[in-house]
């Protein structure tokens, strides 16, 4: 079992992840926040402002970095004492491999990358995670941990991680478009917007929902919504024409994938 998890860094994802980890029942006592702003923690959760009180304490063996990945080289020189032979280092670090962890902190016992999404806080986040270093029980502990957040999975291939990151961990950000730009039309056509808004989040929700339960894939499922005949079928007919749909996702998709190379070249 990891005893203590220190989060370096703990923004909107760190912040949403611990949220999710304490909703899910784990004793608060089990994870410590290294952040210089952050404005106060969640209850029974210590607080360091500076690395140095972190590693007096000593009380953590695994870390968890939660800062921007443009900050890892200035950051990993006054962290080297958190992370030592015995502690593990995961990281949320967008487009930031492992050979580049193992670069920044040699010492530790073994690296992580690890990719959720915002909706951790809720424990509903995919959480692909890609490794080295580690050993059978280490992997498992892990796994379990970042299993309480939804659904945690090992991804083998690291040269995948970028689009994986973008479809998983960036994904939430292109739904939320979609929700947006639901309702959006609906008005545009006419609708009131209080009205249009609900109703494209509970039809989301509820399709999403449904996909889930279902023993058909979402393309079947598309075709059961359109009767024969009938109007859902003219609709389906525009996203696809030409394919527009699957087009637009696939530059998004390669487009948020790219960065992650960038990041990566200038860490
Ligand atoms: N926002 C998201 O949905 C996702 C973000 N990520 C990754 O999570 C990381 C953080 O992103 P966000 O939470 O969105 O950013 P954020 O800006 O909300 O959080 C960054 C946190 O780092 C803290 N910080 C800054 N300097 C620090 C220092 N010297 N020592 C310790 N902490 C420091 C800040 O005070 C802040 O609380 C990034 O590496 C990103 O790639 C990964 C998956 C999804
Ligand atoms: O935008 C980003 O770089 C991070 C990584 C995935 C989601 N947010």
């Amino acid at each position: 079992m990891i005893n203590q998890l220190l989060i370096i860094g703990c923004g909107n994802m760190g912040g949403a992840m611990l949220a999710g980890w304490l909703a899910a029942g784990i004793d608060s006592l089990r994870f410590a926040i290294l952040d210089p702003a952050l404005p106060e923690a969640p209850e029974g959760v210590v607080l360091y402002r500076e690395a140095t009180e972190a590693a007096a304490a000593n009380a953590h063996d695994a870390v968890m970095l939660g800062f921007k990945p443009q900050q890892l080289r200035d950051l990993a020189p006054g962290l080297q004492g958190l992370a030592g032979e015995d502690v593990t280092v995961c990281s949320l670090l967008a487009g930031i491999t492992r050979a580049q962890l193992a670069s920044a902190f040699p010492q530790a016992k073994g690296h992580v990358r690890v990719m959720p999404n915002l909706a951790a806080r809720v424990n509903r986040s995919p959480v692909i995670l890609c490794e080295s270093g580690l050993e059978d029980a280490g992997r498992a502990d892990l796994f379990a941990l970042y299993d309480a957040l939804g659904t945690a999975i090992w991804l083998e291939e690291e040269s995948r991680f970028d689009l994986v990151t973008a479809l998983a961990g960036s994904g939430p950000g292109f739904v939320y478009r979609f929700i947006d730009a639901l309702a959006g039309a609906a008005v545009e056509l006419g609708l009131d917007r209080d009205v249009a808004e609900e109703l494209a989040l509970v039809t989301v929700d509820g399709a999403s929902a449904l996909a889930s339960a279902a023993d058909i894939g979402p393309g079947e499922l598309a075709d059961r919504v359109a009767s024969p005949g009938g109007m859902t079928r003219e609709g389906l007919n525009v996203l696809d024409e030409d394919a527009a749909l699957r087009r637009l996702l696939t530059a998004t998709l390669r487009a948020t994938a790219e960065k992650g190379a960038e990041l990566s070249k200038g860490a």
